[in-house]
């Protein structure tokens, strides 16, 4: 059951641009971040009810994907964090595909084994971590 609502484009240029592009080419452009594949995770508004799209790297295991909420390590998790932990029914568009998947906060072993997929494929992610205080939150997404 696809989400419904009006899409609110992000403020944020740079990565309003990458999901548009990518959403509106099925996946064939924009569809990188140096080289290493992304996806477009669409989250329901936490305060505004509208469809929010975010590009983000793919971490894909099984059918299931990872999305970190790391914002490059600032100090505060970014907006569609909160979007998804009000509303776990998100969507995620990998290539040409989009399905509907339900998100899961992960801790303790679980999110460790899931850390290591993520930064296995963006090694970066350390990097963010050692910036802030935080621990950057991580959801499992599931088929559903
Ligand atoms: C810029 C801001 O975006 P954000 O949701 O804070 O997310 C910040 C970043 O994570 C986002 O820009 C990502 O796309 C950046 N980014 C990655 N960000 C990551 O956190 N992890 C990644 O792996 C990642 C990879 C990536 C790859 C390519 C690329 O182009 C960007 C990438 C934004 O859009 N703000 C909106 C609000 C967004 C929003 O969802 N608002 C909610 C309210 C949320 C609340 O309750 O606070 C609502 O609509 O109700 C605004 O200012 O109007």
């Amino acid at each position: 059951m696809p989400l419904t609502g009006e899409y609110k484009p992000s403020t944020s240029e740079w990565a309003r641009t990458q999901a548009e592009q990518y959403e509106a080419s099925n996946g064939a452009e924009a569809n990188e971040l140096r080289g290493v594949p992304i996806i477009v995770l669409t989250s329901v508004g936490a305060k505004s009810g509208g469809l929010r799209k975010t590009a983000l790297m793919r971490v894909e295991h099984e059918g299931k994907y990872l999305v970190v909420a790391s914002k490059g390590g600032a100090p505060e998790a970014p907006a569609w964090y909160w979007n998804v932990v009000k509303h776990a029914h998100v969507e995620l568009q990998d290539g040409a595909v989009t399905r509907d998947y339900m998100a899961r906060e992960l801790s303790g072993d679980e999110r460790a084994l899931w850390w290591e997929r993520a930064v296995a494929v963006w090694p970066d992610y350390n990097e963010y971590q050692k910036k802030t205080e935080r621990e950057i939150a991580i959801f499992v997404l599931e088929p559903f």
